[in-house]
Protein backbone atom coordinates (compact mmCIF):
# COMPACT_ATOMS: atom_id res chain seq x y z
CA UNK A 1 0.00 0.00 0.00
CA UNK A 2 0.94 3.29 -0.90
CA UNK A 3 2.63 5.23 2.37
CA UNK A 4 0.35 8.27 3.18
CA UNK A 5 2.86 11.26 2.60
CA UNK A 6 2.92 14.32 5.39
CA UNK A 7 1.90 17.57 3.76
CA UNK A 8 4.53 20.76 4.88
CA UNK A 9 3.34 23.91 4.80
CA UNK A 10 5.45 26.52 4.63
CA UNK A 11 4.83 29.91 6.92
CA UNK A 12 6.90 32.65 5.84
CA UNK A 13 6.12 36.62 6.63
CA UNK A 14 8.65 39.95 7.20
CA UNK A 15 9.79 40.06 10.99
CA UNK A 16 7.00 40.69 13.66
CA UNK A 17 3.88 40.31 11.40
CA UNK A 18 2.76 37.17 13.38
CA UNK A 19 3.82 33.97 12.22
CA UNK A 20 4.64 32.18 15.71
CA UNK A 21 1.37 33.88 17.13
CA UNK A 22 -0.50 31.98 13.92
CA UNK A 23 1.17 29.20 14.18
CA UNK A 24 0.20 29.40 18.05
CA UNK A 25 -3.45 29.52 17.23
CA UNK A 26 -3.48 26.67 15.03
CA UNK A 27 -2.08 24.32 17.72
CA UNK A 28 -4.56 25.32 19.92
CA UNK A 29 -6.93 24.78 17.75
CA UNK A 30 -6.23 21.91 15.59
CA UNK A 31 -8.40 19.35 16.99
CA UNK A 32 -6.41 16.12 16.93
CA UNK A 33 -4.59 16.98 13.65
CA UNK A 34 -1.05 15.75 14.81
CA UNK A 35 1.46 18.61 13.86
CA UNK A 36 5.24 18.81 13.66
CA UNK A 37 6.84 21.70 13.47
CA UNK A 38 10.31 23.34 12.14
CA UNK A 39 10.84 26.26 13.70
CA UNK A 40 13.56 28.73 12.10
CA UNK A 41 15.22 32.33 13.62
CA UNK A 42 17.76 34.39 12.75
CA UNK A 43 19.40 34.84 16.41
CA UNK A 44 21.59 33.06 18.48
CA UNK A 45 18.62 32.37 21.22
CA UNK A 46 15.50 30.63 19.21
CA UNK A 47 12.31 32.54 20.95
CA UNK A 48 10.12 31.55 18.34
CA UNK A 49 10.97 27.65 19.59
CA UNK A 50 10.68 28.61 23.68
CA UNK A 51 6.96 30.60 22.27
CA UNK A 52 5.54 27.41 20.57
CA UNK A 53 7.35 24.50 22.81
CA UNK A 54 4.42 23.61 25.06
CA UNK A 55 1.84 22.79 22.29
CA UNK A 56 3.54 21.19 19.13
CA UNK A 57 3.90 17.43 18.85
CA UNK A 58 7.58 17.41 17.55
CA UNK A 59 9.64 20.28 17.19
CA UNK A 60 12.68 20.65 14.94
CA UNK A 61 14.32 24.19 15.74
CA UNK A 62 16.92 25.89 13.38
CA UNK A 63 18.51 29.08 15.24
CA UNK A 64 21.31 31.47 13.98
CA UNK A 65 20.61 31.38 10.42
CA UNK A 66 17.97 31.55 8.15
CA UNK A 67 16.36 28.22 7.02
CA UNK A 68 16.60 29.16 2.73
CA UNK A 69 20.15 29.22 3.03
CA UNK A 70 21.36 27.64 6.53
CA UNK A 71 20.68 24.47 4.84
CA UNK A 72 20.56 22.68 1.30
CA UNK A 73 17.97 20.33 0.03
CA UNK A 74 19.51 17.46 1.74
CA UNK A 75 19.76 19.37 5.26
CA UNK A 76 16.03 20.29 5.39
CA UNK A 77 15.05 16.43 4.31
CA UNK A 78 17.05 15.52 7.46
CA UNK A 79 14.87 17.72 9.37
CA UNK A 80 11.80 16.80 7.50
CA UNK A 81 12.88 12.86 7.89
CA UNK A 82 12.62 13.58 11.68
CA UNK A 83 9.05 14.37 11.37
CA UNK A 84 7.55 12.41 8.84
CA UNK A 85 8.58 9.20 9.89
CA UNK A 86 5.62 6.78 10.07
CA UNK A 87 6.29 6.38 13.75
CA UNK A 88 5.98 9.60 14.45
CA UNK A 89 2.63 9.60 13.30
CA UNK A 90 2.53 13.51 12.41
CA UNK A 91 -0.27 14.58 10.05
CA UNK A 92 1.08 17.64 9.12
CA UNK A 93 4.65 19.87 9.34
CA UNK A 94 4.61 23.18 9.39
CA UNK A 95 8.13 25.34 8.39
CA UNK A 96 7.63 28.53 10.25
CA UNK A 97 10.70 30.48 8.33
CA UNK A 98 12.99 33.37 10.05
CA UNK A 99 11.36 37.05 9.16
CA UNK A 100 13.69 37.65 6.82
CA UNK A 101 13.79 34.09 4.75
CA UNK A 102 13.12 34.50 0.78
CA UNK A 103 10.35 32.35 0.64
CA UNK A 104 10.93 31.85 -3.20
CA UNK A 105 14.26 30.25 -1.93
CA UNK A 106 11.95 27.74 0.49
CA UNK A 107 10.03 27.00 -2.08
CA UNK A 108 13.26 25.76 -4.54
CA UNK A 109 14.17 23.77 -1.22
CA UNK A 110 10.88 21.97 -0.74
CA UNK A 111 10.66 21.23 -4.68
CA UNK A 112 14.28 19.90 -4.50
CA UNK A 113 13.30 17.30 -1.90
CA UNK A 114 13.75 13.55 -2.26
CA UNK A 115 12.10 12.88 0.58
CA UNK A 116 9.32 9.98 -0.69
CA UNK A 117 7.49 10.62 2.88
CA UNK A 118 6.69 14.74 2.49
CA UNK A 119 4.59 16.55 -0.39
CA UNK A 120 4.64 20.46 -0.24
CA UNK A 121 1.33 21.53 1.37
CA UNK A 122 1.40 25.24 0.67
CA UNK A 123 3.13 28.26 1.44
CA UNK A 124 1.17 30.75 3.53
CA UNK A 125 2.40 34.27 3.71
CA UNK A 126 1.65 36.56 6.78
CA UNK A 127 1.36 40.04 6.01
CA UNK A 128 1.55 42.45 8.95
CA UNK A 129 -1.35 45.24 7.95
CA UNK A 130 0.18 47.92 10.30
CA UNK A 131 3.50 47.95 9.22
CA UNK A 132 3.36 46.49 5.14
CA UNK A 133 3.18 49.63 3.73
CA UNK A 134 6.33 50.97 4.78
CA UNK A 135 8.42 47.90 5.22
CA UNK A 136 8.08 47.26 1.92
CA UNK A 137 9.20 51.03 0.69
CA UNK A 138 12.12 50.37 2.37
CA UNK A 139 12.46 46.20 1.28
CA UNK A 140 11.00 45.92 -2.17
CA UNK A 141 11.41 42.45 -2.18
CA UNK A 142 8.32 42.39 0.64
CA UNK A 143 6.11 42.98 -2.33
CA UNK A 144 7.54 40.02 -4.35
CA UNK A 145 7.33 37.25 -1.55
CA UNK A 146 3.47 37.56 -2.20
CA UNK A 147 4.11 36.41 -5.76
CA UNK A 148 4.49 32.49 -4.76
CA UNK A 149 1.83 32.58 -2.20
CA UNK A 150 -1.00 30.21 -1.93
CA UNK A 151 -2.81 32.14 0.73
CA UNK A 152 -2.04 35.65 2.07
CA UNK A 153 -3.21 36.06 6.23
CA UNK A 154 -3.27 39.56 6.80
CA UNK A 155 -2.91 39.92 10.05
CA UNK A 156 -3.52 42.40 12.76
CA UNK A 157 -6.90 43.88 11.39
CA UNK A 158 -7.77 44.87 14.98
CA UNK A 159 -4.73 47.26 14.54
CA UNK A 160 -5.78 49.41 11.60
CA UNK A 161 -9.05 51.03 10.51
CA UNK A 162 -11.55 49.86 7.77
CA UNK A 163 -10.21 51.93 5.03
CA UNK A 164 -6.31 51.67 5.90
CA UNK A 165 -7.29 47.29 5.83
CA UNK A 166 -8.85 47.76 2.16
CA UNK A 167 -5.95 50.09 0.97
CA UNK A 168 -3.19 47.46 1.69
CA UNK A 169 -5.16 44.65 1.04
CA UNK A 170 -5.81 46.42 -2.40
CA UNK A 171 -1.58 45.89 -2.94
CA UNK A 172 -1.37 43.05 -1.77
CA UNK A 173 -4.12 41.46 -4.33
CA UNK A 174 -1.89 43.94 -6.69
CA UNK A 175 0.96 41.62 -6.29
CA UNK A 176 -0.73 38.37 -5.91
CA UNK A 177 -3.20 38.18 -8.48
CA UNK A 178 -5.99 35.37 -7.56
CA UNK A 179 -4.46 34.14 -4.21
CA UNK A 180 -7.09 34.16 -1.35
CA UNK A 181 -6.72 37.15 0.86
CA UNK A 182 -7.64 36.25 4.21
CA UNK A 183 -8.21 39.20 7.00
CA UNK A 184 -8.17 38.26 10.32
CA UNK A 185 -6.14 39.50 13.42
CA UNK A 186 -3.57 37.50 16.12
CA UNK A 187 -3.65 34.64 13.54
CA UNK A 188 -6.85 33.39 13.92
CA UNK A 189 -7.49 31.34 10.65
CA UNK A 190 -9.77 28.18 10.24
CA UNK A 191 -7.53 25.20 10.95
CA UNK A 192 -9.06 23.37 8.19
CA UNK A 193 -8.09 25.73 5.74
CA UNK A 194 -4.94 26.06 6.83
CA UNK A 195 -4.15 22.29 7.03
CA UNK A 196 -6.00 21.34 4.14
CA UNK A 197 -4.20 23.93 1.75
CA UNK A 198 -3.78 23.71 -2.35
CA UNK A 199 -0.93 24.57 -3.61
CA UNK A 200 -0.88 25.84 -6.91
CA UNK A 201 0.55 23.57 -9.75
CA UNK A 202 2.78 26.33 -11.25
CA UNK A 203 4.00 29.90 -10.21
CA UNK A 204 2.77 32.71 -12.22
CA UNK A 205 5.39 34.26 -14.31
CA UNK A 206 8.03 32.02 -11.99
CA UNK A 207 9.63 28.96 -13.96
CA UNK A 208 11.20 26.59 -11.40
CA UNK A 209 14.58 27.58 -13.03
CA UNK A 210 13.51 31.34 -11.87
CA UNK A 211 13.31 29.89 -8.18
CA UNK A 212 16.20 27.66 -8.55
CA UNK A 213 18.35 30.80 -10.42
CA UNK A 214 16.95 33.26 -7.68
CA UNK A 215 20.36 35.68 -6.99
CA UNK A 216 21.10 35.26 -3.33
CA UNK A 217 21.98 39.07 -3.52
CA UNK A 218 18.62 39.99 -3.24
CA UNK A 219 18.43 38.34 0.33
CA UNK A 220 16.44 40.57 2.79
CA UNK A 221 19.03 38.48 5.00
CA UNK A 222 21.93 40.12 3.32
CA UNK A 223 20.82 43.44 4.87
CA UNK A 224 19.44 42.77 8.10
CA UNK A 225 21.62 41.58 11.46
CA UNK A 226 20.66 39.97 14.61
CA UNK A 227 22.36 40.83 18.31
CA UNK A 228 21.51 38.22 20.98
CA UNK A 229 22.00 39.65 24.45
CA UNK A 230 21.41 37.45 27.86
CA UNK A 231 21.99 37.94 31.35
CA UNK A 232 21.46 36.43 34.52
CA UNK A 233 21.55 39.34 36.37
CA UNK A 234 18.10 41.35 36.50
CA UNK A 235 17.81 44.67 33.92
CA UNK A 236 16.44 47.85 35.55
CA UNK A 237 12.83 48.78 34.29
CA UNK A 238 13.91 52.19 33.95
CA UNK A 239 16.70 51.75 31.82
CA UNK A 240 15.26 49.18 29.85
CA UNK A 241 12.32 51.53 29.27
CA UNK A 242 14.74 54.59 28.27
CA UNK A 243 16.74 52.01 25.50
CA UNK A 244 13.40 51.35 24.08
CA UNK A 245 11.77 54.72 23.93
CA UNK A 246 15.14 55.76 22.51
CA UNK A 247 15.98 52.36 19.89
CA UNK A 248 17.35 53.50 16.60
CA UNK A 249 15.20 53.36 13.93
CA UNK A 250 16.42 50.61 12.04
CA UNK A 251 16.14 48.29 15.10
CA UNK A 252 13.30 46.76 13.48
CA UNK A 253 12.11 44.31 16.21
CA UNK A 254 13.17 42.82 19.37
CA UNK A 255 11.46 40.07 20.86
CA UNK A 256 12.44 37.39 23.68
CA UNK A 257 12.01 37.66 27.72
CA UNK A 258 13.19 39.64 30.35
CA UNK A 259 13.83 39.35 34.27
CA UNK A 260 12.99 42.96 35.61
CA UNK A 261 14.20 44.36 39.62
CA UNK A 262 10.39 44.78 40.93
CA UNK A 263 9.00 44.28 43.83
CA UNK A 264 6.79 41.97 43.69
CA UNK A 265 7.61 38.57 43.28
CA UNK A 266 9.28 38.74 40.44
CA UNK A 267 7.36 38.03 37.13
CA UNK A 268 8.75 36.74 33.36
CA UNK A 269 7.90 39.80 31.04
CA UNK A 270 7.73 38.53 27.26
CA UNK A 271 8.68 41.79 25.12
CA UNK A 272 7.96 42.18 21.19
CA UNK A 273 8.88 45.34 19.20
CA UNK A 274 7.84 45.00 15.71
CA UNK A 275 8.42 48.57 14.18
CA UNK A 276 7.18 51.42 16.24
CA UNK A 277 5.35 48.91 18.33
CA UNK A 278 6.19 47.80 21.95
CA UNK A 279 4.49 44.77 23.80
CA UNK A 280 4.79 43.65 27.17
CA UNK A 281 3.24 40.46 28.66
CA UNK A 282 3.38 38.96 31.90
CA UNK A 283 3.58 35.29 32.26
CA UNK A 284 5.15 33.09 36.01
CA UNK A 285 8.93 31.91 35.21
CA UNK A 286 9.26 28.18 34.74
CA UNK A 287 11.04 26.11 36.74
CA UNK A 288 14.93 26.94 35.52
CA UNK A 289 16.87 29.99 36.14
CA UNK A 290 15.78 33.27 35.64
CA UNK A 291 17.24 35.25 32.72
CA UNK A 292 17.05 37.85 30.32
CA UNK A 293 17.04 36.44 26.70
CA UNK A 294 16.57 38.88 23.81
CA UNK A 295 16.94 38.93 20.33
CA UNK A 296 17.11 42.52 18.91
CA UNK A 297 17.15 42.55 14.28
CA UNK A 298 17.60 45.08 12.32
CA UNK A 299 19.18 46.90 9.11
CA UNK A 300 21.76 49.01 9.49
CA UNK A 301 22.70 49.38 13.23
CA UNK A 302 24.81 48.89 15.29
CA UNK A 303 25.22 45.58 16.76
CA UNK A 304 28.62 46.61 19.39
CA UNK A 305 26.56 49.95 20.53
CA UNK A 306 23.29 48.23 20.93
CA UNK A 307 24.82 45.23 23.03
CA UNK A 308 26.91 48.16 25.55
CA UNK A 309 23.36 49.85 25.65
CA UNK A 310 21.60 46.89 27.03
CA UNK A 311 24.55 45.58 29.64
CA UNK A 312 23.86 49.05 30.59
CA UNK A 313 20.39 48.15 31.75
CA UNK A 314 21.67 45.29 34.06
CA UNK A 315 20.50 47.02 37.54
CA UNK A 316 23.54 47.90 39.80
CA UNK A 317 21.84 46.28 42.89
CA UNK A 318 18.44 44.23 43.78
CA UNK A 319 17.18 47.12 45.21
CA UNK A 320 13.43 47.11 43.44
CA UNK A 321 12.85 50.53 41.46
CA UNK A 322 8.90 50.40 41.69
CA UNK A 323 7.81 53.53 39.64
CA UNK A 324 10.53 52.28 37.11
CA UNK A 325 8.43 49.19 37.30
CA UNK A 326 5.31 50.91 36.90
CA UNK A 327 5.97 53.07 33.76
CA UNK A 328 7.68 50.05 31.79
CA UNK A 329 4.27 48.12 32.75
CA UNK A 330 2.07 51.22 30.41
CA UNK A 331 2.91 48.97 27.89
CA UNK A 332 1.29 45.77 29.59
CA UNK A 333 -0.86 43.88 26.93
CA UNK A 334 -3.41 43.76 29.74
CA UNK A 335 -5.65 46.47 28.87
CA UNK A 336 -7.29 47.27 32.83
CA UNK A 337 -4.08 45.81 34.45
CA UNK A 338 -1.76 48.40 32.79
CA UNK A 339 -4.91 51.09 33.51
CA UNK A 340 -4.96 50.05 36.87
CA UNK A 341 -0.71 50.89 37.21
CA UNK A 342 -1.24 54.14 35.32
CA UNK A 343 -3.93 55.04 37.51
CA UNK A 344 -1.71 53.86 40.90
CA UNK A 345 1.42 56.17 39.46
N1 LIG B 1 -2.56 43.76 17.98
C1 LIG B 1 -2.10 42.65 17.40
N2 LIG B 1 -0.88 42.17 17.74
C2 LIG B 1 -0.46 41.04 17.14
C3 LIG B 1 -1.24 40.36 16.17
N3 LIG B 1 -0.54 39.28 15.75
C4 LIG B 1 0.62 39.28 16.41
N4 LIG B 1 0.69 40.34 17.26
C5 LIG B 1 1.81 40.74 18.11
O1 LIG B 1 2.90 41.08 17.24
C6 LIG B 1 4.14 40.69 17.83
C7 LIG B 1 4.91 39.78 16.88
O2 LIG B 1 4.17 38.57 16.71
P1 LIG B 1 4.90 37.19 16.34
O3 LIG B 1 3.83 36.17 16.18
O4 LIG B 1 5.99 36.91 17.30
O5 LIG B 1 5.53 37.56 14.93
P2 LIG B 1 6.50 36.68 14.02
O6 LIG B 1 6.10 36.89 12.61
O7 LIG B 1 6.54 35.25 14.49
O8 LIG B 1 7.90 37.37 14.32
P3 LIG B 1 9.38 36.94 13.78
O9 LIG B 1 9.49 35.44 13.95
O10 LIG B 1 10.31 37.70 14.65
O11 LIG B 1 9.46 37.37 12.37
C8 LIG B 1 3.79 40.05 19.16
O12 LIG B 1 3.88 41.06 20.15
C9 LIG B 1 2.34 39.61 18.97
O13 LIG B 1 1.63 39.52 20.19
C10 LIG B 1 -2.53 40.91 15.83
O14 LIG B 1 -3.26 40.42 14.96
N5 LIG B 1 -2.89 42.05 16.48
Amino acid sequence: MARQQVPVVLVAGFLGAGKTTMLNYLLANREGVRVGVVVNDFGQVNIDALAVAGQVDTMVSLGNGCLCCAVDASGLDAMLGKLSRPEAGIDVIVVEASGIAEPRDLLRLMIASENPDIRYGGLVEVVDAVEFEAARVRHPELTEHLRVADLVVLNKADRVDGDALAKVRGVVEEHAPGIPVLATDHGRVDPGLFFDPRPRESYGQLSFDDLREHDHSEHLHDQFESVTFTSSRPLSPRRLLAFLESRPAGLYRVKGHVDLASPESRSRFGLHTVGAFVQVERSAWGPGPRRTELVLIGAGIDAGDLERQLAACVAEDEVPDERGLLRFLRYLNEPDEGARHAEET
